[in-house]
Parts: structure tokens; sequence; C-alpha cells
């Protein structure tokens, strides 16, 4: 069994979409990068190449490669399960929390489980989504950006034993 650790904040400013998850949340503003941003995906990505020792998803997926402009972080989180494929990691379980102050975000997690199970290839189960405010304090509570962090275990297939 080995364990990942992921970990990513992006601003929040106007003129953006907020996608979390895959999920697209009515909000007045979202967050800022060279992909879409999506801050619960990145901190997933790392989660799982840090459980495989494949670094991070800056090295992967650099933001000076104009391949990467827009991209939605699934079609990354996508390529990052075929990178555990090929070396024989199934994901075991993942657990992960997105920091807001707002908007509430309960209501979307159910969608954002689905759309992160069925590109993981995963049960439900296996995964899980939690949502936290910081009570008001620091740069999530001043709503000047959004963090996420998320754990994974993965398993090395029997095959490749
Ligand atoms: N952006 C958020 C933040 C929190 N929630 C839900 O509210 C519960 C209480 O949050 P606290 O930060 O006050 O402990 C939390 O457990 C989540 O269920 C949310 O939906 N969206
Ligand atoms: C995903 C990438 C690549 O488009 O860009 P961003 O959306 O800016 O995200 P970040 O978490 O800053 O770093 C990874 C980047 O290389």
């Amino acid at each position: 069994m080995r364990i990942g650790i992921g970990y990513d904040v992006h601003k929040l400013v106007n003129d953006r979409p907020l996608i979390l998850g895959g999920v697209i949340i009515p909000y007045p503003v979202g967050l800022l990068g060279h992909s879409d941003a999506d801050v619960l995906t990145h901190a997933i990505m790392d989660a799982l190449l840090g459980a495989a020792a494949l670094g991070d998803i800056g090295k992967h997926f650099p933001d000076s490669d104009a391949r990467y402009q827009g991209i939605s972080s699934l079609e990354l989180l996508k390529e990052v399960t075929s990178k555990l494929t090929e070396l024989h990691y199934s994901i075991n379980n993942l657990d992960a929390v997105v920091v807001a102050q707002a908007p509430k975000l309960a209501p979307y997690l159910p969608d954002m489980r689905g759309n992160l199970a069925k590109i993981l290839g995963l049960p439900l189960e296996d995964i899980n989504l939690k949502a936290t405010t910081t009570e008001h304090l620091g740069f999530a509570g001043r709503g000047e950006g959004i963090g996420a962090y998320a754990v994974c275990t993965l398993l090395k297939s029997k095959a490749a034993l």
C-alpha cells in the first residue's frame, strides 16, 4: 500500500467560471489558472502522482505548455490515471476536502464524486469528498481563493508483484 498527499490553491477572480471536480458551480467569481483551475482535481492528481512517486502536476503538465491552456482538469486526470495503470497501480481509496468560505458546496459534491469516479474507474464508495470553511479566517475565509487537500492510497496490482 502506498499513500499520497496533494494540496493546491487558486485565486478567485472575476470573469472566470468556478469549476470543482469538473462541476460548473454558479458563483459570481471563479478560479484563476492556466488550465480551468479546478483546484480539487489538481489536489487529487498530486495525491495520485505522489503515491506513485511520479512528482507533481507542474512536472507532468507545465503551465508554460500551450496545450494545457484552458484545458479541463478532468482531461489531465485521465492522463494521470493512464500513467498509474501503465505502472500497474490501482487506486484503493481517495479522500479530499475543499476549503472554501463560499459558496455552499455540499449540493454539488455528489456530481463531483460521480465525475471523478467515472474517470478514475472507481466505485463511488472508494471516493469521499468534503467541504469546509475556515470560519472567515485567512485567504479562504476572506474569499480570496479556494484550496483543496487530497489523500489517496494505491495498490500495486497482483500481476505486477
Ligand atoms: N464551502 C462549503 C463549506 C462547508 N460546507 C458544509 O458545511 C459544513 C460546516 O462547515 P464548517 O466549515 O462550518 O465546519 C461542512 O461540514 C460542509 O458540510 C459546504 O457545503 N460548503
Ligand atoms: C494545471 C497547470 C497546467 O495547465 O496549470 P494551472 O491551472 O495554473 O494549475 P497549477 O496548480 O498552478 O499548476 C499546474 C499547471 O501546470
